[in-house]
């Protein structure tokens, strides 16, 4: 089917789980999007049965439908970039490394997501080599968190140095750049490392807010990415705009749940 020469929106496609709390996942990257004026398709992966409290359950759907979302929105869409999330287990992220491979949705990021805040699993275990060898080869950015990373590169990030020989050894498994997200990291501020596919590197640095209100930061930083990357913005724009947003969101504090709870997306349209 030819595809409609009409694209006055830009469009991201997100692979990724559904939360049922409504703050994570393919929940954060539609919201998220939808503040950039970015129109968000999905590729369902999983859903999950969860709160602010913690992960009560995941299931993974099956093979054939998900070959159907891809091509579905292949026909039709005409998606500028791409994100991933939640994949589950090796069998889904050797699924979604195909169809990246098959399909042309522009620039592809890559959350690594392992392990919910609650310590849930969301990928198992041997899922993460296939991770490193299928997905990062196809990666414009990786974003993993501090335990993500480690997880990559099995040695311990515990200072700038590490941090640094982290990203380089990431980015050695094929991902062109590299985002080391620091909000795991002890202390009082947090530092984030965005290293190039030039070797030049930036750290984005702030505070850590006393809050709880957390849940859904990783997905929102990268759905802000990829929306940035999707209305034209350079890759390192695209971060720090990124960046901002995610901040807006994290201080205007609203409660919704009893625990983690999420991030507040109205934020930057009501200003400061
Ligand atoms: N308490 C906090 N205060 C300020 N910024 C935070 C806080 N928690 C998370 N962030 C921001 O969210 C980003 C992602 O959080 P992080 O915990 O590193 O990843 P993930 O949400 O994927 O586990 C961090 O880089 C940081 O910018
Ligand atoms: C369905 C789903 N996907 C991803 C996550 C993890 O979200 P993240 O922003 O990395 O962090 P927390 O939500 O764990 O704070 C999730 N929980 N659910």
């Amino acid at each position: 089917m030819p595809k409609q020469n009409i694209t006055q929106f830009p469009q991201i496609l997100t692979i990724a789980g559904i939360d049922s709390s409504g703050g994570a996942g393919i929940n954060a990257d539609i919201v998220t999007a939808f503040a950039h004026q970015v129109y968000a398709a999905t590729v369902v992966i999983a859903i999950t049965a969860q709160n602010t409290y913690g992960v009560q359950a995941t299931d993974l759907l099956p093979p054939t439908i998900i070959e159907q979302q891809f091509a579905s929105i292949n026909d039709d869409l005409a998606i500028r970039a791409v994100k991933t999330g939640m994949l589950g287990d090796k069998l889904h992220v050797e699924m979604v490394a195909t169809a990246l491979e098959k399909y042309d949705f522009g620039p592809i990021i890559v959350d690594p997501v392992m392990i919910a805040k609650g310590g849930a699993r969301l990928l198992t275990a041997d899922a993460i080599m296939t991770i490193k060898t299928r997905l990062l080869p196809l990666a414009t950015l990786v974003t993993p968190n501090l335990l993500e990373a480690e997880a990559l590169v099995n040695f311990k990030i515990n200072n700038e140095q590490t941090l640094i020989a982290a990203a380089k050894e990431i980015q050695q498994l094929g991902a062109q750049n590299v985002l080391i997200k620091g909000g795991h990291g002890q202390g009082h501020h947090v530092k984030d490392l965005l290293l190039l596919a030039n070797g030049q590197y930036h750290i984005l640095a702030n505070n850590k807010l006393a809050t709880q209100r957390t849940h859904g930061t990783g997905d929102t930083y990268a759905a802000a990415i990829v929306s940035n990357l999707a209305t034209g913005m350079g890759l390192v724009d695209a971060v720090f705009a990124a960046k901002e947003y995610l901040m807006n969101t994290i201080k205007k504090t609203i409660i919704v749940g009893h625990g983690h709870g999420p991030l507040n997306h109205w934020a930057q349209a009501e200003g400061e």
